[in-house]
């Protein structure tokens, strides 16, 4: 077996600071692994460049044997369209807010060739209930929906497709602690069932801890540490990770 995802030797600058500073990192089929660290620590720099949104000053991201960075933006959009997910911190920006919830599933189906409209509109209900959305909304605008019902949705949308590796950016950022809880175990239990391939970024460690089986520590455009979940979170080696383990106990 290969990896999924498989980057080496990241660098982007920013004038003077290092984004990345030499990131490697290999995502195998069915793995989902998290990327943490405090703010400005380069996690979001890391998603964008593996999924070809931005391009680094060196190294290379292969994707299932394609090479990611040479690809067209045609080509992204496909990969982005049938292969890959994207599951944004703020739904507005994985939802289209003028189309209702249905359209919203269904327009990602369609986008992979499906045409038949009452297949989409049961699939679209089927992909409601899955994510614990009564599929009586399913004409109702995402406006009118809470922000965790909105996450739901904007995951409903990118899960229906099947797609082999999602990016997580914050999924559970900027919602209640209640409303965070529900929406970890719902992505728990999609992902095992479905046996997907994540790549999240969070600075949530127990939704680390929950979701994922691997961690890599960033500091400063680097991966200071990597590994097992349990054994990241439980015996840190790096005293960046020693800190940022006790800052959680101790909040
Ligand atoms: N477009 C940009 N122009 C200039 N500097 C940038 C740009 N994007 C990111 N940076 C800088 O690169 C560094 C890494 O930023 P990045 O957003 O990847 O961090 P992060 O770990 O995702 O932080 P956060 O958790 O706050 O989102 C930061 O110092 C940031 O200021």
């Amino acid at each position: 077996m290969s990896p999924l995802l498989s980057a080496r030797g990241l660098e982007l600058r920013f004038g003077r600071i290092a984004a990345l500073d030499g990131v490697d990192l290999d995502i195998w089929p069915g793995e989902v692994v998290a990327i943490v660290g405090e703010s400005g620590s380069g996690k979001t720099t890391l998603l964008r460049v593996l999924s070809g949104l931005a391009a680094p000053d060196a190294g290379s991201v292969i994707f299932d044997g394609q090479d990611v960075l040479g690809m067209n933006e045609a080509a992204r959009r496909h990969l982005m369209r049938t292969q890959w997910g994207f599951v944004h911190q703020n739904p507005r920006d994985g939802l289209r807010m003028g189309v209702s919830a249905g359209g919203n599933i269904g327009e990602r189906l369609m986008a992979t060739g499906a045409r038949h409209y009452g297949n989409i509109r049961a699939a679209a209900a089927d992909w409601l209930r899955r994510v614990e959305i009564d599929p009586e909304r399913l004409d109702a605008l995402p406006r009118t929906f809470s922000g965790g019902m909105q996450q739901r949705l904007q995951i409903a949308r990118t899960l229906v497709t099947h797609p082999r590796l999602v990016f997580m950016d914050e999924p559970t950022g900027g919602l209640d602690v209640s409303v965070q809880a529900r929406l970890l175990d719902l992505i728990r239990a999609l992902v095992a069932e479905l046996g997907l391939s994540v790549l999240l970024v969070t600075h949530d460690i127990a939704a680390a801890r929950l979701l994922a089986h691997r961690i890599l520590v960033m500091r400063h455009g680097q991966v200071v540490e990597q590994g097992l979940t349990d054994r990241v979170l439980d015996d840190p080696q790096h005293p960046y990770t020693q800190l940022l383990v006790t800052s959680v106990l101790a909040a």
